[in-house]
């Protein structure tokens, strides 16, 4: 496992060893002591796996109160994964990344507590699983708006067509509405 980029400071995109032979592959998608020294110290919680089909945009969802760090990765298709700085304080609030990453590719990203989080569904169908370092709160659960102005991520729609959002998704605050998360500062 190793860190390819930090695009945001703590926000990681990691790259896993695959071991490949005749059978097909192997590789350790979590391991305790190779992710602390990765600086991945946060203890997890909660694991999640969804389904979404292809125009499918999720997010961008981050909870207040009880911030979740979440180790993201694709088990089935492609997906354009984003992640929005919201750290009460940082230097880069606002600033958004993506990434891609599939089954081929095999990347996982480190979003930790603090970023808003959503992706878009490239293939057919993508299947998401990850971990998260804090329980579901719905009573804390915020959306950021997915084509906010101010963040303006630039989404790689497929012939340009609208995504297929939630009705809590198509409600999503401006970033100048939103209330910031805040993070003990040693947490990144
Ligand atoms: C996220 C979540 C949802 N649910 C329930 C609530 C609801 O009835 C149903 C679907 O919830 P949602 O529409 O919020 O699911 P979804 O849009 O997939 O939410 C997820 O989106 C991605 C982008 C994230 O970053 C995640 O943290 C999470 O917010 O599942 C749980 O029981 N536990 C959970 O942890």
């Amino acid at each position: 496992m190793k860190i390819l980029k930090e695009p945001i400071q703590s926000l990681l995109v990691l790259e896993p060893t695959v071991y490949k032979d005749e059978r097909g592959f192997f590789m350790e998608t979590w391991q305790k002591e190779l992710f602390t020294n990765l600086g991945i110290t946060e203890q997890f919680v909660q694991d999640n796996h969804s389904k979404s089909t292809k125009g499918v945009l999720r997010g961008l969802h981050y909870q207040i109160n009880n911030p979740q760090g979440k180790l993201v990765r694709v088990t089935k298709g492609e997906v354009f994964d984003v992640a929005v700085d919201l750290r009460k304080g940082s230097s880069t609030f606002g600033e958004w990344f993506g990434e891609y990453i599939s089954d081929e590719n095999k990347l996982m990203m480190w979003i930790p507590p603090g970023f808003a989080h959503g992706f878009y569904v490239m293939s057919e169908y993508a299947e998401f699983q990850y971990k998260c370092t804090d329980f579901y709160s719905p009573e804390n659960e915020r959306c950021l708006l997915w084509n906010d102005n101010k963040v303006k991520i630039k989404w790689p729609f497929i012939n340009k067509n609208i995504p297929i959002l939630s009705k809590k998704d198509q409600k999503g605050k401006r970033l100048e509405d939103i209330e910031k998360i805040v993070i003990k500062p040693m947490k990144y």
